[in-house]
């Protein structure tokens, strides 16, 4: 449960009272998601997102990721929208965190996708990067290529705590991935950077919502389909690859981008920098989480066991 945040009644009252939305009805915590605090919010006339930001968003990227939100959302994407206060203004402050009011969508994220929704979920982000093709607002990656040895140094030594032998796995890793990624010979573009399963709101095969573009930036924009695949091609402990599904997440993006020889030939060693990408972020949660958060830490070692899976070269203690 991602709650780091705890909003009282009277608080949060307080707060939706500078907004045209209706009455607190009730509030509760939610349970999926480890970055920021979540609440559902039931008004006497509507349903919403109370997110307050807590650790990897920056107040400042703020105005980045609403903004995107608007213009994908002005091309017909199913994507939610900040609420606007009385005085038309969308990001807040509540106990002390950037905070900001969402629209509600309908769907449930599915936990273990069939073909047909990955397709569906697929040519949804191929939909997107349509979208963005034209908007004008950029943003580093800080989870990208050059992110990660600063990552992996500030973890250090205690990533064996978590596995024997994982450190220096994945130092080797980075060496073997950072030394033959492709950089500037594909094309770049706003890109989601999370969309896993738990990002995707459907009602059986329909998308009927993307969310959390917390992570949005500029980057190669086939690592977004990239990221998707290690995300929805395997059993939550990294096992099993879905070969079904890793199909038919390249058949329903190609509906919107067919993909080049050269996003082609590289696709592996871009799902490869995602399995590190994710396993470096999970394992620094796994040994920095606060013990009072409420939160289900994610496991690192399912990211270590896809990596395996697309760079076999890879695969040595913690398989
Ligand atoms: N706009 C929305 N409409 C409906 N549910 C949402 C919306 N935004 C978030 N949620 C719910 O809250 C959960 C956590 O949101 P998410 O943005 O993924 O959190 P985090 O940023 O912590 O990962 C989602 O899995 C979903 O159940
Ligand atoms: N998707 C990432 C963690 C980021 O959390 P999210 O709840 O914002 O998707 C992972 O699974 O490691």
């Amino acid at each position: 449960m991602a709650v780091y945040t705890q909003v009282s009644a009277e608080a949060l009252a307080d707060f939706l009272s500078g907004f045209n939305v209706g009455a607190l009805v009730s509030a509760k915590g939610i349970a999926e998601g480890v970055e920021n605090s979540n609440y559902l919010v039931d008004t006497d006339r509507d349903r919403f997102i109370l997110t307050l930001y807590e650790k990897r968003v920056a107040a400042g990227d703020l105005p980045f990721f609403l903004d995107l939100l608007d213009h994908v959302a002005a091309k017909g994407l199913p994507v939610p929208p900040a609420v606007p206060d009385l005085q038309d203004r969308v990001i807040h402050e509540l106990q002390g965190r950037p905070a900001c009011l969402i629209r509600f969508l309908t769907g449930v994220s599915v936990s273990h996708p069939s073909a047909a929704q990955a397709e569906a979920a697929a040519s949804a982000l191929g939909r997107l990067h349509g979208a963005v093709g034209d908007f004008t607002g950029e943003r580093p990656n800080t989870m990208g290529v050059e992110a990660w040895r600063p990552l992996f140094e500030r973890c250090g030594r205690a990533l064996d705590q978590i596995a024997p032998g994982l450190h220096d796995d994945l130092a080797e890793a980075i060496d073997h991935v950072v030394a033959r990624w492709p950089g500037d010979a594909l094309d770049r573009s706003v890109i989601h950077a999370d969309l896993f399963p738990d990002n995707v709101l459907m009602l059986g095969e329909a998308v009927t919502g993307l969310i959390d573009f917390y992570f949005a930036c500029t980057d190669i924009r086939a690592y977004d389909l990239a990221i998707m695949h290690t995300a929805w091609s395997f059993r939550g402990d990294g096992r099993g690859y879905d070969a079904g599904v890793g199909d038919a997440l390249l058949r329903g993006y190609e509906t919107h981008f067919p993909l080049s020889a050269a996003e082609r030939a590289h696709f592996t060693t871009l799902a490869s920098g995602a399995c590190i990408r994710f396993a470096l972020s999970r394992a620094w949660d796994w040994l920095n989480t606060p013990a009072d958060a409420l939160v289900t830490r994610k496991d690192p070692l399912a990211y270590m066991r896809r990596l395996h899976h697309y760079d076999p070269v890879l695969a040595t203690r913690t398989a």
